[in-house]
């Protein structure tokens, strides 16, 4: 028997910068820990590092030379981490994507997991011995060693604290004096800014004066009753650690240690109650899920169903159908507005089994539903896009709600949407797996034609209530000098509000005015680091950008002409509150964006008020437009249908539809009919037709004909090759060489007949970004296959592009948005 015949060699992804996976010996007395899916400690030139088991082999990978394997040091799960079927998911990501495995499976993992164990020694029973031995001989102990460690009682830990020390102790190690341990830090701990900044005294008003940062931090602490944690600080205020320090100094503020928010923080606790009996055509889609729940079997389903039609429920009786036999359920939301309102209603019909997963948990939370998933203890996850990876053992069922939802696609890093990536988890695990929305994607009911995927719908509203009637207002028409609310939504708000019912008034756009101009020299003021113009916030009295955070005071006289001509225009949320304010003086305003709900606590807050009729008209963009349930809304307003049309991107015309269809649908749902008023330059547009016919499947149909003449997803497949860089110049040219890959990359698959063609390459439509020139370039392909073979081939090539490595180069598949 040859020695390498009975080795194991571990795959491993380690969770450092380093992106390719590594392989590992194991040693004997590690065979039995190690598998896939749990932690090790590893060496990794002169230091160690975590990384998750991704595979165990029992040849050495082929490697060029012949290297001598390293081994692994340590195991640090007892049980897999993440499951096999996520592993497997991740593999397929890295693929599809073209993202480095490890940093998927890194990203995917809870703060706390990713975190460096501390090192400690701890005194061995035959240490022990020779200590005592030692002492009593009287021989010279290392100075350093000796008070770490009591004569007797419970074996003591020592930390080295130095290099010099960490020698030693391993020297002792050797000796068989100490052995080592691995302790982790809660990840809350290691946050070492999870302190909370409390306002004590606001400044007085000649000391706000001098900075719109300042300005902007108190009002964050007071939008947020005085207190907020200065990490959720730092989210919106760049500067927020240096005013928070100055205004301690100066005795405004005071920081004290965060209270641990372990266990979901936002919900609210509604009265338990018996679920109601589900009506026939709720039944009727349940009973065509459920055997598949039973039987363990793949199937993708579409639920279409109006709004208020009662899909939440739906959800809830097959997730609980899920639990009875024995397996788990994952139900994915587009936003943690909508996971908190969904939260209280899984949390009342499912109680502790319920985890749930989005950005509001603090980093020890996160840890804690984790684990609380692997170890079985929950059994039902709720959350957004990143909680597709949960490691939910014994996966049973996937709901993806609002399917459609733009927010579902991840536009950073690795680029995924988490409805693709659902549906081929569900394959993976041959599991059904449903996809519900009011207002379906393009891409999912193209499935349905093609037969991939199961039709169901539910085309009344729960008890019959009537769905919104909807009126267009022409704002052409409108005489005498533009107003926000046009003189019919006007009247309408007045009668809502005189019958003693809610508002709710739509404008997709935050601020006060969209640009500041200069009347005499007509410059519009722009981001110095952008190629957008500044939004104006009244709030705070600044000019903000809302791509990189920009933020200044508004100049008295234009930097460019040096005359005092300077006004706001265009409108934004918090002019539609103001003007509000002055039409209605008596009415209680809520206004949720994401100016005013910056930290998901307020958002929750903003909700509940809403909810509970402290407010009489909710102002908002798209954070209130979807999924909630008001009863007491009977109006819906939009103030500008015109915002989401302007686009550029071929899913304007989708993306508008769904948009206004869901505000719509806010309307109405008690149980008092409702009515949706929709302004608009455009009255013609084929989309505000859609929405007036409320006829979402057949506007489908048509937009499906258009995206089938253009030759446009879902019936192509497109990739968008976007190059950054500092230099312009070098930007330019190295996407000339990138391009010029790209074509003779098309044009060798063209001869092995699979067809690509190619769009652009062109700036992006946002030029300048954070300082950065920026120019993209499409593919398209008319199958995933196709697609795939090219990219790969284009990515090989351009490696030897020198260019590209002082450049940036994203790869987004299935490309969202393409700014
Ligand atoms: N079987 C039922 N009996 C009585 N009430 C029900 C039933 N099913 C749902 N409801 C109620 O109907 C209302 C609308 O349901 P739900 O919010 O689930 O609609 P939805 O289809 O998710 O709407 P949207 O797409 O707008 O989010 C809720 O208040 C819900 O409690
Ligand atoms: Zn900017």
């Amino acid at each position: 028997m040859t020695a390498a015949a009975s080795e194991t060699y571990a795959e491993i992804a380690p969770f450092t910068a380093i992106s390719k996976n590594l392989h590992y010996r194991v040693p004997g007395e590690l065979l039995h820990d190690v598998q896939p899916g749990v932690r090790v400690l590893v060496p990794l030139g002169r230091r160690e590092t975590v990384g998750l088991v991704l595979a165990l082999q029992g040849t050495p990978p082929p490697l060029e030379g012949s290297i001598r394997f390293k081994s692994v040091k340590a195991v640090l799960d007892p049980r897999p981490v993440v499951p096999g079927d996520v592993l497997h998911l991740c593999r397929w990501i890295s693929r599809y994507y073209f993202y480095p495995l490890g940093e998927i499976i890194r990203s995917t993992l809870p703060p706390g997991f990713q975190l460096q164990p501390e090192v400690r020694y701890r005194l061995t029973g035959a240490g022990k011995a020779v200590l005592e031995r030692e002492r009593r001989g009287r021989k010279r102990l290392e100075p350093w060693f000796d008070p770490g460690f009591p004569e007797t009682g419970e074996p003591m830990e020592a930390c080295p604290r130095d290099d010099i020390e960490t020698r030693a102790f391993k020297r002792l190690e050797r000796e068989g004096w100490v052995e080592r341990v691995y302790v982790w830090p809660s990840s809350d701990l290691r946050q070492k800014t999870l302190k909370t900044v409390r306002l004590v005294e606001t400044p007085p008003d000649d000391r706000l004066r001098r900075s719109a940062h300042l300005r902007r931090l108190v009002r964050l602490l007071e939008d947020a009753g005085g207190a907020l944690a200065l990490r959720d600080l730092r989210r919106s205020l760049k500067t927020a650690d240096y005013w928070a320090r100055r205004l301690q100094r100066e005795g405004f503020v005071c920081m004290e240690a965060a209270r641990e928010i372990r266990e979901s923080p936002y919900a609210q606790t509604l009265p338990a109650c018996e679920p109601p009996a589900l009506t026939t055509d709720q039944q009727a889609v349940v009973g065509a899920i459920g055997p598949f729940i039973e039987n363990g079997r793949f199937q993708p389903f579409l639920l279409y169903g109006v709004t208020g039609s009662g899909k939440t429920e739906i959800y809830l009786h097959l997730v609980q159908r899920t639990l009875e036999v024995g397996k788990t359920a994952l139900v994915l939301v587009p936003e943690i507005a909508l996971s908190t309102q969904l939260e209280a209603l899984f949390r009342r019909r499912f109680g502790s089994r319920l985890a749930v997963w989005h950005s509001g948990l603090s980093p020890g939370a996160r840890d804690d539903q984790w684990r609380k998933i692997v170890d079985g203890e929950s059994s039902v996850t709720l959350g957004v896009r990143s909680a597709v990876f949960s490691p939910l053992p014994r996966l049973g069922l996937i709901v993806v709600d609002e399917e459609h939802d733009g927010s579902y696609k991840q536009e950073d890093r690795l680029r995924y949407h988490a409805r693709d990536v659902a549906l081929v988890r569900a394959r993976f695990l041959g599991i059904p797996v449903l996809l519900g929305s009011a207002t379906p994607s393009l891409q999912s009911i193209r499935l349905v034609h093609r037969g991939r995927c199961r039709f169901l719908s539910l085309l009344q509203r729960i008890e019959d209530r009537p769905l919104p009637r909807i009126e267009i207002i022409d704002m052409r028409r409108e005489r005498g000098p533009f107003r926000v609310l046009s003189r019919p939504l006007q009247a309408a708000v007045e009668k809502t509000l005189a019958d003693g019912n809610q508002v709710l008034l739509f404008l997709n756009r935050r601020g006060f005015a969209t640009f500041y101009l200069c009347r005499v020299c007509g410059t519009v003021h722009q981001c110095p680091h952008c190629s957008v113009s500044l939004t104006y916030h009244q709030q705070d009295d600044t000019l903000r950008c809302h791509y990189c955070g920009y933020e200044a005071d508004v100049p008295e006289a234009c930097p460019r002409c040096g005359e005092h001509a300077l006004i706001p225009f265009g409108f934004g949320t918090e002019r539609v509150a103001e003007e509000v304010g002055k039409l209605f003086p008596g009415a209680r305003i809520a206004r949720i964006d994401r100016d005013s709900a910056s930290h998901p606590k307020r958002l929750v807050e903003l909700l509940n008020d809403v909810r509970h009729r402290r407010a009489d008209v909710l102002i908002g963009t798209q954070m209130v437009a979807k999924g909630h349930d008001f009863e007491n809304i009977t109006l819906v307003g939009v103030i500008s249908a015109d915002t989401a049309l302007q686009i550029a991107d071929f899913r304007a015309g989708e993306i508008t539809v769904q948009l206004l269809l869901q505000v719509a649908g806010r309307a109405g749902r008690g149980d008092q009919p409702g009515e949706v008023l929709v302004q608009t330059f455009n009255p013609d547009h084929y989309t505000i037709q859609a929405v007036r016919n409320m006829d979402y499947l057949r506007f489908c149909e048509e937009e499906l004909k258009a995206r089938e003449s253009l030759q446009y997803p879902p019936f192509t497949r497109f990739v968008r090759f976007l190059l950054s860089g500092a230099d312009e110049t070098l930007t330019r040219e190295a996407m000339d060489r990138f391009h010029a890959v790209c074509r003779a990359a098309a044009d060798e698959l063209k001869e092995e007949n699979v067809p690509v063609a190619l769009l652009g390459p062109a700036p992006a439509p946002i030029y300048r970004l954070k300082n950065r020139y920026r120019r993209h370039l499409y593919g398209k392909a008319w199958t995933n296959r196709h697609l795939q073979a090219f990219v790969e081939r284009v990515l090989a090539e351009s490696r030897r592009l020198s260019i590209l490595r002082r450049v940036a180069l994203v790869v987004d598949r299935d490309p969202h948005s393409g700014l």
